[in-house]
């Protein structure tokens, strides 16, 4: 499967979830069944020449393949959860994403003194959400120098801010404009 035609099968949908927005939705794409092996196959494809030795995912979307990864990797998984959802003391990071704010927390005690952590998430928009990410996995004590994603939106700048943090973006699909 191409580039275009894995592309074609995630829906945009305008002014979504605000006005303004170009949501890129990725249920269209999970819900065909060549295309989603194809694009796991494929992010499979850019993970294992990094040699991490966990996947960390980002609630929700990033649970989805993340897990799939961890899977074909042979590595555990890291659930990095929005707010309020696990039921033990947590790490927490604030952060600001494309059209909004959340908090995302972490289980410090799943994390291995130096493991090195692969963040994992459907998309980079503006990476606020992953750079939340990789700064909760870092004070648990993880490495972190690599993130993986199905999407980019390039003029969001998400992978510029990732690399000023170190962390350096992969992603199989780009999309022009928001
Ligand atoms: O690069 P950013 O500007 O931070 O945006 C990217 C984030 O936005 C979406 O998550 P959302 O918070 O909508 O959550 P969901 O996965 O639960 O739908 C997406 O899944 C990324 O996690
Ligand atoms: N434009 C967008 N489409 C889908 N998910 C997003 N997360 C942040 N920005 C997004």
């Amino acid at each position: 499967m191409t580039d275009d035609q894995l592309k074609a099968l995630i829906r945009t949908v305008p002014d979504f979830p605000a006005k303004g927005i170009q949501f890129r939705d990725i249920t269209t794409l999970l819900a065909d069944g060549e295309g989603l092996a194809a694009c796991i196959d494929r992010l499979t494809d850019l993970a294992r020449p990094l040699n991490v030795q966990a996947i960390a995912g980002i609630e929700a979307r990033g649970f989805i393949f993340g897990t799939a990864l961890a899977m074909h990797l042979g590595t555990g998984f890291i659930p990095m959860r929005k707010a309020g959802k696990l039921p033990v003391p947590c790490l927490e990071q604030s952060y600001a994403l494309e059209y909004g704010e959340a908090v995302l927390e972490l289980d410090p005690t799943i994390v291995a003194a130096d493991q090195h952590v692969l963040v994992v998430d459907d998309l980079l928009a503006t990476g606020g959400t992953a750079l939340a990410a990789a700064k909760l996995l870092r004070k648990a004590g993880a490495r972190v120098e690599h993130a993986l994603f199905a999407v980019d939106l390039p003029e969001l700048g998400g992978a510029a801010a990732l690399a000023s943090a170190g962390v350096k973006t992969h992603a199989l699909l780009a999309f022009d404009g928001h």
